[in-house]
């Protein structure tokens, strides 16, 4: 009997799995789980391989790519290439084998054996595959444990040199599964087709140059083998289901501004004016309900023009056009504000300001300025004073400033983050190709973004619409990370969809500000 309710767990499955982010070791023993269960060791390889076929003939038709040369390596990844020999062969491709290994493991050397005994030419040398339209990197998985070693690492080069198109499975043979990074050299893929579950690697900035476009093959692993597994730390992948979760799109039919959060900013400078400016409007498009930004007396004409609908609060400025002294309104302290985001152009001059809202008992975002100030002050002890969450988001130049004690943000950074959430109490929000927010055992990646949004003035939008969002969250009790990591998702998505329509030159941050309502448009229907 057709069952809606089972197809329905299906689709939820999926997208579980899709959230879902492990090292080598974690996969290890959650396959170690499924073959202790009974599944075989072969049907699982060749359950996977058969779906690895079905995409490669849907993305490199025969008619588009006659002859395919499959790379193959001692371990499973090297069995599965080998199934995928096999079944393409079958299909009609040309194909050709290059095995560089003399010892194989035992199922890949069945594999190895019949596809001999079909007649396809394995070679111990890439040379003879100079002439394939298409790649299958079945080198290494997740067992790659050392550096490529002569004669791999020349084959990679030169199938590297080559540039035809590359198909990785698992993920691209050199990278190493949890840092991403390149062990010696590593296969540039132009698509990598990820088995079972997103291995960390390929969500670290160090990777992206090789991983390509990426893409989960859902084997069917039970969730119930997974739980028994993953522990901590607990990382994840944001998802649109995730991210459109958390946004606050449902307003009670009766309520007012100040039901919607009242979110201060404090940013700018006689120096910089439009990161003021730009902070508004990453602020203005997160849908909060009342917005006060305090900024440099001089400044204030400029952001009420930008900003009709804020509070604009003029304050005494330094010399250097800093503000001097946080001048708020009558009846108003910072008590008064669900959140406070600071320190876009607000130049270092500003540092009294930033001990103010420290010493607040109110939810605080930091950033730029703030967050260099913050160092000054001494980060750690700074934080550890506060009596609310703080929010730091940093790119790897300010981190490295902020916690000079943890493991290094460009070798593996979400061990990074990882660390600095630990010391510091905060939720830390790592900028890169790939942001990752971390509180305490806790990660989220972003997995999708675009090199259009590293441009100036960008950081600052990101940091008016996350206090937009968190300034609205107080009264709905939403856990605080899983918000910064929406905030995360969003500005980038609004990249993605300005860069379609514009180029990634197209998106200076201004434009970005004019596409964050439409990615919501867009994505509202996951959250039905
Ligand atoms: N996890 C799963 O449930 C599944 C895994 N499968 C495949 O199995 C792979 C993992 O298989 P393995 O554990 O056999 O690992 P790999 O196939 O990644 O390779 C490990 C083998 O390479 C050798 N090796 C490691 N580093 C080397 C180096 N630098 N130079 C030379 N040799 C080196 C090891 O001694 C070992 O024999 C996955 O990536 C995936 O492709 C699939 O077959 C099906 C399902
Ligand atoms: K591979």
């Amino acid at each position: 009997m057709f069952n809606q309710n089972h197809l329905s767990n299906i689709a939820a499955r999926r997208e579980q799995i899709s959230r879902i982010v492990v090292t080598a070791q974690q996969m290890r023993d959650i396959e170690g789980r499924i073959f202790a269960a009974g599944m075989p060791v072969a049907a699982l390889m060749e359950k996977v391989a058969g779906l690895i076929t079905h995409r490669i003939l849907e993305l490199y038709p025969r008619s588009q790519a006659p002859c395919v040369g499959i790379l193959v390596g001692p371990g499973h990844n090297g069995g599965d290439a080998l199934v995928v020999a096999r079944e393409l062969h079958f299909q009609g491709y040309q194909i050709a084998v290059c095995s560089p290994f003399s010892k194989l493991k035992d199922l890949t050397s069945q594999h190895a054996q019949y596809v001999k005994n079909l007649k396809i030419p394995v070679h111990e040398s890439l040379e003879p595959l100079a002439e394939c339209d298409l790649f299958i990197d079945g080198l290494f998985g997740f067992g790659l444990g050392r550096s490529l070693f002569s004669p791999v690492d020349q084959i990679v080069n030169q199938l590297n040199e080559w540039s035809q198109p590359v198909v990785s499975i698992d993920l691209p043979s050199g990278l190493h599964t949890d840092t991403g990074e390149v062990l010696g050299t590593a296969v540039q893929a132009t698509q990598t087709f990820c088995l079972g579950l997103w291995k960390l690697g390929l969500l670290q900035d160090q990777a992206l140059d090789y991983v390509g476009a990426a893409e989960l093959i859902d084997f069917d692993i039970p969730l119930a083998d997974i739980q028994a597994i993953l522990e901590t730390p607990k990382i994840q992948r944001i998802t649109p289901e995730s991210a459109i979760a958390t946004l606050p799109l449902q307003r009670s039919p009766v309520t007012h501004k100040y039901k919607q959060g009242h979110l201060l900013l404090i940013c700018g400078s006689r120096r910089y004016t439009g990161g003021a400016i730009l902070t508004g409007l990453g602020a203005r498009a997160s849908g909060v309900g009342m917005l006060s930004i305090a900024v440099p007396e001089s400044i204030k004409p400029l952001l009420s023009a930008q900003l009709p609908e804020a509070l604009i609060v003029g304050c005494p400025e330094t010399e250097s056009g800093a503000i001097a002294q946080l001048q708020l309104p009558e009846k108003t302290d910072l008590s008064s504000f669900e959140a406070i985001a600071c320190g876009p152009g607000l130049t270092v001059d500003a540092k009294p300001i930033v001990q103010e809202v420290l010493d607040s008992d109110r939810p605080l975002v930091l950033d730029a300025d703030g967050l260099n100030i913050l160092v000054q002050l001494d980060t750690i002890p700074s934080l550890q004073h506060r009596q609310a969450p703080t929010v730091l988001t940093p790119h790897a130049g300010e981190f490295k400033r902020l916690f000079p004690d943890t493991p290094d943000p460009t070798k593996d950074r979400i061990t990074a983050v990882l660390a600095a959430a630990e010391q510091s109490s905060a939720v830390v929000l790592l900028k890169g190709a790939r942001t990752a927010i971390a509180q305490a055992d806790c990660v989220w990646i972003n997995p999708e973004s675009t090199p259009a949004l590293a441009r100036g003035g960008s950081g600052d939008v990101l940091t008016g619409l996350l206090g937009g969002l968190i300034a609205q969250a107080t009264s709905k009790d939403l856990p605080l990370p899983e918000i910064v990591a929406t905030a995360a998702w969003w500005h980038s998505q609004a990249g993605i969809l300005a860069a379609d329509e514009r180029t990634e030159m197209g998106v200076d941050a201004f434009t970005l500000t004019q596409y964050l309502m439409f990615v919501v448009n867009r994505f509202s229907d996951f959250n039905s």
